[in-house]
C-alpha cells in the first residue's frame, strides 16, 4: 500500500512538472501561431495534466491517511493493552485523567502529523525535487543560484521546529493537567454543588486553560515567525531570479517561454517548500506527542511471572503471612512482620482504626503490590512463584466501591466468566439475592447499568458485585464488607448474600460489623501496620487490648450492629487511612 502511494505522489509531482514545462510551448510557440498544432495540444496537455495530478493526490492522499489512521490505531491499542497490565502504583502515579488524555490531545496531535504531514511531506519534497531538476534542464545555472536560497531556508525551520516540539511537550502536559481538574470537577459534582464550590473550581479549571492557551499561543507564535523570514527570503530569490533572466532575454540569450516555464517551476516550487516548512513544525509536534505515547507503551510492569512461575492449580484456600514487610513508596513501611494464618474454608476478620493497613493486607493478596519482605503463601506455594493469572483466578473480590462498568446486568455479573450460561448467571444472582430486583427492571438482565453501575441503588450494586464473585466461584474470598452505607434493610439483604458467599470458602474480610467478627475463626487487630491482637471475639474481650476499646466504642451505640467498627480514627500523629486501592 505504500509503495502504491509513493506511486502516486511521484506522478503528482511529475504531472506538476509537465504542466509548468507546457508553459514554454505555451508561450514560445502560441506566441508566434505558426503552427495551429500547438493551440490544441498545449490545452489538451493541461487538462491532462490537471487530471492526473488531480486523481494521483486523491488516490495518494487516501492510500496515506489510511496507513496513517492504522499505525495510530495500532498505537492506540498497544497503549491501552500496556496500561491495563500496568501495576496499580504506576496508574496511581500517573493519574487516570492523564492516560485518559494521551487516547485523545496526543492521538488527535499524532493524527495530524499522520494525515497532514506525513501526506504532505512526501508530495512535497518530490514535487520540490521533480521541480527542481526541470529547472536545472532549462537554465542550470540560474536553478543553482535560486537553490542555493533553499539551504539559507532550512537553518530557521529546523531551528523553530525543535522550539515547537519542547513548547508542545509542555503543552500536552499541562493538557492532562487541565483533563484531570476537569475530571476532578465532574466526578465530585455532588461536593461542589453541596459545598457551593462552584467559583474555586472554576478558578480551578480558569488556571488550568490559561496555562494551556498560554502554550498553544507561544506554539502559534514560533510557528508564525518562520513566515517573514521564509516569505522574505523566497522574495529575494524571485527577485533575483527576474532580474537575472530578464537580462538574459534581452541579450538573446533564452526565449521569454523558456524563461516563463523556469519562473513557473520556481513559483510552483515555492508552494510545496514552504508547505515543507509548516509541515515540520506539525511534524515536531507530533514527534513530542508520539514520544509522550511511546514512554507508555515502553513501559514494562514490574509484578509479572517469575521465569518458571507455575500454574496454582485449583486450590483448597489456604492463605499464609510470614514476616510481611510492605511499603507503597519505597521508604514508609506501611506493614511490619505480618503474619496471619487462614486454613481452607476460615474466615478471617480485619478490624483495627482507620490506616492501620487492613486494605493493604487485601491488596497483596492477589499481588496488586509485591511485599518487600517476607512471603505470602497460598496452598503451600508462595505467591511469587505462582502465574499471576492462576493466582488471581482463585480469588474472588468484592470491594468498598463495587464498581460496575457501563453495560448490562449480565455482562457485570459474568465479567470473568464470559462464558457463563444464562442459568448460572440467573443463579449466582439468586444467591446475591439480585435477582428479584433486577427481572423488575424494565430491560431485566439486559438493563445498562449506567456509567460506575449509577442508575443503581448502591444495595443493587452491592448485590451484582456479590454475584459476580459467586459466579467466579473462588476457592478465596477477599471482602471488604462495608455496608454502612445502605439503610437497615437493604443492609440486611446484602448481608444475608454475603453470608452465602463467603460459605465455604477462605475468606479474609475487613470486618464492619460485629456479626461478623463473632462469626469469624480469628480476628487480627491491625494497628499502625503492626498485629496488634489475635483471637476471636470473645478472648479479645477477655484481654482488655485495643480490640476490646474498639468493640466498646461500638457496644456503647444504640444500635450496635450497625456501627462500623473498621472507621475508628487513628489517633493524632499515626497514620491515617487513605483511599484503599482496590
Ligand atoms: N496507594 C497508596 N499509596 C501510598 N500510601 C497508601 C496507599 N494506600 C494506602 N496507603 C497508606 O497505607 C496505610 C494503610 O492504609 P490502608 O488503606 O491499608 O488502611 P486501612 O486499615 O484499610 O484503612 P481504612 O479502614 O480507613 O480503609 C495508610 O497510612 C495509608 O495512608
Amino acid at each position: 500500500m505504500l509503495a502504491l502511494a509513493v506511486f502516486f505522489m511521484v506522478l503528482v509531482a511529475l504531472a506538476t512538472a509537465g504542466q509548468v514545462y507546457l508553459v514554454k510551448p505555451a508561450f514560445d510557440e502560441l506566441l508566434d501561431s505558426r503552427d495551429t498544432f500547438w493551440v490544441w495540444v498545449v490545452p489538451v496537455g493541461f487538462v491532462a495534466a490537471g487530471l492526473i495530478t488531480g486523481v494521483a493526490n486523491m488516490a495518494q492522499s487516501l492510500l496515506m491517511q489510511r496507513i496513517g489512521l492504522r499505525v495510530v490505531q495500532a498505537m492506540q491499542q498497544q497503549m491501552f493493552s500496556t496500561i491495563l497490565r500496568a501495576d496499580l502504583s504506576y496508574l496511581q502515579e500517573t493519574g487516570t485523567s492523564r492516560q485518559l488524555s494521551r487516547f485523545t490531545t496526543d492521538m488527535y496531535m499524532l493524527r495530524d502529523v499522520v494525515i497532514k504531514a506525513l501526506t504532505g511531506i512526501g508530495r512535497d519534497v518530490l514535487k520540490v525535487v521533480v521541480l527542481s531538476g526541470l529547472m536545472i534542464y532549462q537554465n542550470w545555472q540560474m536553478a543553482l543560484a535560486a537553490l542555493v536560497f533553499f539551504p539559507l531556508c532550512v537553518f530557521p525551520i529546523v531551528r523553530i521546529g525543535r522550539l515547537l516540539r519542547k513548547i508542545s511537550t509542555q503543552s500536552l502536559g499541562e493538557q492532562g493537567q487541565m483533563t484531570a481538574v476537569i475530571d476532578d470537577a465532574l466526578k465530585g459534582a455532588r461536593q461542589v454543588k453541596a459545598y457551593n464550590m462552584y467559583t474555586y473550581e472554576e478558578g480551578r479549571a480558569g488556571n488550568a486553560f490559561e496555562t494551556v492557551f498560554l502554550l498553544a499561543f507561544k506554539s502559534a507564535r514560533t510557528r508564525a515567525f518562520s513566515y517573514p523570514i521564509l516569505d522574505t527570503l523566497v522574495g529575494v530569490c524571485m527577485a533575483a531570479v527576474l532580474v537575472w533572466g530578464g537580462f538574459q532575454i534581452k541579450a538573446g540569450e533564452t526565449t521569454v517561454g523558456a524563461f516563463m516555464s523556469f519562473f513557473a517551476a520556481v513559483l510552483a516550487a515555492y508552494q510545496p517548500a514552504r508547505g515543507l516548512a509548516s509541515m515540520n513544525a506539525t511534524l515536531q509536534e507530533g514527534l513530542a506527542a508520539a514520544r509522550r505515547c511511546f514512554s507508555v507503551i515502553d513501559y514494562r510492569p514490574s509484578i509479572v511471572n517469575r521465569p518458571g512461575a507455575t500454574e496454582l492449580s485449583s486450590v483448597s484456600g489456604e492463605v499464609a503471612f510470614r514476616n510481611v514487610d510492605f511499603t507503597y513508596d519505597g521508604e514508609t513501611p506501611v506493614l511490619k512482620d505480618i503474619n496471619l494464618d487462614v486454613k481452607a474454608g476460615e474466615t478471617v476478620a480485619l478490624v483495627g482504626r482507620s490506616g492501620g493497613g487492613k486494605s493493604t493486607i487485601l491488596n497483596l493478596v492477589p499481588r496488586f503490590y509485591d511485599i518487600s519482605a517476607g512471603e505470602i503463601f497460598i496452598d503451600g506455594a508462595p505467591a511469587r512463584d505462582v502465574t499471576l493469572e492462576s493466582l488471581r483466578a482463585n480469588i474472588g473480590l468484592v470491594t468498598q466501591e463495587t464498581l460496575l462498568f457501563n453495560d448490562t446486568i449480565r455482562a457485570n455479573i459474568a465479567y470473568g466468566r464470559l462464558d457463563a450460561t444464562q442459568e448460572e448467571i440467573e443463579q449466582a444472582a439468586r444467591n446475591a439475592a439480585a435477582h428479584d430486583f433486577i427481572v423488575e427492571l424494565p430491560d431485566g438482565y439486559n438493563t445498562l447499568v449506567g456509567e460506575h453501575g449509577l442508575r443503581l441503588s448502591g444495595g443493587q450494586r452491592q448485590r451484582v458485585a456479590i454475584a459476580r464473585a459467586m459466579l467466579k466461584n473462588a476457592p478465596i474470598l477477599l471482602l471488604d464488607e462495608a455496608t454502612s452505607a445502605l439503610d437497615t434493610e437493604s443492609e440486611r439483604i446484602v448481608q444475608e448474600a454475603l453470608s452465602r458467599l463467603m460459605q465455604g470458602r477462605t475468606t479474609i474480610v475487613i470486618a464492619h460489623r460485629l456479626s461478623t467478627v463473632m462469626h469469624a475463626n480469628r480476628i487480627y487487630v491491625l494497628d499502625k501496620g503492626c498485629i496488634e491482637e489475635v483471637g476471636t471475639h470473645s478472648e479479645l474481650v477477655a484481654k482488655g487490648g485495643l480490640y476490646a476499646q474498639l468493640s466498646k466504642i461500638q457496644f456503647d451505640q444504640p444500635d450496635g450492629e450497625t456501627v462500623d467498627i473498621a472507621a475508628v480514627e487513628t489517633p493524632a500523629g499515626a497514620d491515617t487511612g487513605a483511599e484503599q486501592a482496590v
